[in-house]
């Protein structure tokens, strides 16, 4: 679409490339996602690597332990709700879509404030362009496939198995647009500077020779060995990006999202709701076009 030059790249190779060579090929984004987000996912060069290196000790290990309480506070006020909605029959329907959307703000907001002050200030110069990309905790979506295998969700390992199947499936931000700033030999393509470059990650996650045949199919079980020997491809998954540019928010996403499951797992059992309409949608990031109606149960 205009006047620029796109190119679709689906060779894992040539991504690997992209994302290496990050200071040639840079991000590029449409004026629209532009005023949406500045600040760290937007920089280049020498900026990005200053802000990188102030922002990424806010991500570390220890870190993160340290926020789960506050993220356990959080899930709780959401279950609260939910537990006050079923309270009257033992269950109930829920569209639970706007209540994983508020729980994903109300984390960021008490993670990045609820800290010290000079941590929070640090913290939250990072989240604050990226409040956005955190509303996509997509777990729900896991119900395409029928009735949901949860009985052996007890064990973090399925949980994180089930989380990276949800995001291959339906990967946040579907696309990742890059621009080299100089001509550049990209394979055996020679590409004058200025050229648009896609990765579809939509694509190459849905890629029967990355995934076999399965690759259209909800398997969590891809992931057993981990994300690296999930596909025949080391760089076939992508979510959050890859090489030195890679999502910095990308432990605190998978932290939250497997607490927040662990702990609706303890107290709910649920059913995708014959009103559920399956649409997933692409507006920042990918969200379920008409809700996630699930039938929740009180255990
Ligand atoms: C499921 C949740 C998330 C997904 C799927 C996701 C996805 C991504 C992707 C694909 C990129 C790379 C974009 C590119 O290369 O063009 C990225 C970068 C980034 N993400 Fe995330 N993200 C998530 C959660 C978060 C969270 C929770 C935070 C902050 C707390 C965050 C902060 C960032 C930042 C600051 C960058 C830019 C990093 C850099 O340029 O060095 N993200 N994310």
């Amino acid at each position: 679409m205009g006047p620029r030059p796109n190119i679709h790249i689906t060779d894992p190779k040539m991504i690997r490339e992209i994302f290496l060579k990050y200071d040639i090929f840079q991000k590029a984004r449409s004026p629209l996602v532009k005023l949406l987000v500045t600040g760290m996912a937007d920089y280049a060069g020498e900026q990005w690597f200053k802000v990188r290196k102030i922002a990424t000790p806010a991500f570390h290990h220890d870190k993160l332990k340290n926020m789960l309480p506050t993220i356990h506070k959080s899930c709780n006020d959401m279950l609260r709700k939910w537990e006050i909605s079923v309270s009257k029959d033992e269950s109930c329907e829920l569209d639970v879509w706007p209540h994983i959307q508020t729980l994903t703000a109300d984390v960021i907001s008490r993670t990045a404030f609820g800290s010290s002050f000079e941590e929070g200030r640090k913290i939250f110069a990072v989240l604050r362009e990226q409040i956005h990309l955190l509303i996509k905790l997509h777990f729900l979506l896991i119900f395409q496939d029928g009735e949901p295998k949860f009985e052996e969700l007890n064990q973090l390992k399925v949980v994180s198995q089930i989380l990276y199947e949800v995001l291959r499936l339906y990967s946040p931000a579907p696309l990742l647009t890059r621009a080299n700033v100089k001509e550049i030999k990209l394979g055996e393509i020679v590409i004058p500077p200025g050229v648009l470059l896609s990765l579809p990650i939509m694509l190459v996650h849905h890629d029967h020779e990355y995934w076999g045949d399965d690759a259209k199919k909800f398997n969590p079980d891809r992931f057993s060995e981990g994300v690296s020997k999930a596909s025949k491809n080391q760089i076939s998954f992508f979510s959050f990006g890859w090489g030195p540019r890679i999502c910095i928010g990308q432990n605190f996403a998978l932290l939250e999202s497997k607490l927040a499951l662990a702990m609706i797992l303890q107290k709910f059992t649920f059913q995708l709701s014959p009103t559920y309409m399956h649409a997933p949608t692409r507006g920042v990031t990918v969200y379920p076009q008409h809700g996630a109606n699930i039938i929740l149960h009180k255990i």
